[in-house]
């Protein structure tokens, strides 16, 4: 064994340098799993007036966050030999080899039994929903979705788009339909978020075989495609003020922030300039962050009044 490997093994640093814990936490995408948290949180603020009761709270999204990370964790797994071929995620534990595939996969197996029994505690209805989204991101998209249609983001972003509504049955353990118009909002987002990023790394996707749209048709069809999704995605953001769920700040804020991503997406799609893919790509996690921010600041404005 080398000076280097012993050293390590005695330590909390594997051979290379990097901590294990850090290691683990970057197979559980940790920002990614903080924004399907926030959506979940006003999934459930939004289901009941005034505050959701703590407890709902509290075991929901520990069990959503647990699941999402196993969903992560598992994703990390089974994308480990495509992700070694691309620069932006080749350094990945598992890509590297820096963590074992048994020993993540029994992390991952840990999280989702635990995220399963925590839900459980709630209501059998947000666990085996959370469970869905689960398997729908970790199976059906990582697996057979990613590599077989350029679709595939579009349809696999239903699991990425359900927090809302995970989180709206943690509080009410039923179905409503008010929760399907937060699903909507994500899945909508989704195509934008994604085919900016995807433009910006068009040839890390072609380098893996893996058919994203930019790769299948073009750059130029994408761009299209991603003006097109975010004309879709201000005319469902109406659908809440329509409703009637949401009130005036929810219809104003969302507007600026919808009005801004065909605003990026005007700008990608004729005035291109270097970088602006990218760009695109961080206002749309931006953009979704606030228009959570405001769905909840309206929510409560709204409760105020009604007092
Ligand atoms: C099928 C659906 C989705 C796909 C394919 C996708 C893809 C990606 C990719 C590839 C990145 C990494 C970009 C980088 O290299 O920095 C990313 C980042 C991110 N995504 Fe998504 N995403 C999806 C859905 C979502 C959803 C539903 C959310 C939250 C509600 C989300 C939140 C984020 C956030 C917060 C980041 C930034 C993470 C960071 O900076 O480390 N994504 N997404
Ligand atoms: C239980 C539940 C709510 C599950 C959903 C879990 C989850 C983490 C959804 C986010 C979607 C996402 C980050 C897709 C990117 O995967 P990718 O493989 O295309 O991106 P990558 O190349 O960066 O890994």
């Amino acid at each position: 064994m080398a000076k280097a490997e012993i050293v390590a093994k005695r330590s909390t640093r594997t051979w290379s340098g990097h901590r294990v814990w850090q290691d683990y936490l970057t197979m559980t995408k940790p920002k990614v799993v903080a924004m399907l948290l926030l959506t979940a949180l006003v999934g459930m603020c939004l289901a009941v007036p005034g505050i959701p009761p703590v407890k709902a709270v509290t075991l929901g999204l520990l069990g959503i966050g647990l699941q999402s990370a196993a969903a992560a964790a598992f994703n990390h797994v089974l994308d480990r030999h495509f992700d070694a071929k691309m620069a932006r995620t080749y350094h990945r534990p598992l890509a590297k080899g820096r963590v074992e595939t048994h020993k993540a996969v029994l992390f991952a197996t840990a999280l989702m039994v635990a995220g399963f029994a925590v839900l459980w505690q709630l209501n059998a209805l947000t666990a085996w929903l959370t469970f869905a989204s689960l398997v729908g991101y970790a199976l059906i998209y990582t697996v057979w979705l990613k590599h077989a249609t350029p679709q595939n983001i579009v349809i696999g972003g239903l699991a990425g788009a359900a927090p809302p509504l995970l989180g709206w049955t943690a509080v009410t353990g039923q179905f409503d339909p008010h929760a399907l118009l937060l699903v909507m909002l994500v899945f909508t987002w989704t195509p934008p978020h994604f085919w900016a990023l995807a433009i910006h790394r068009r040839d890390d996707y072609a380098k893996a075989g893996i058919p994203m749209l930019p790769v299948t048709h073009g750059i130029a069809f994408t761009k299209t495609m991603v003006l097109l999704y975010t004309v879709i995605l201000a005319l469902v953001g109406l659908l809440p003020w329509l409703t009637g769920m949401s009130g005036w700040l929810y219809l104003a804020g969302s507007s600026v922030l919808n009005a801004g991503f065909i605003g990026y997406a005007l700008k990608l799609k004729f005035a291109d300039q270097p970088g602006h893919a990218w760009a695109t790509f961080k206002y749309s996690i931006w953009h979704l962050l606030a228009l959570f921010v405001v769905l909840l600041a309206d929510h409560w404005l709204i409760s105020l009044l009604a007092r």
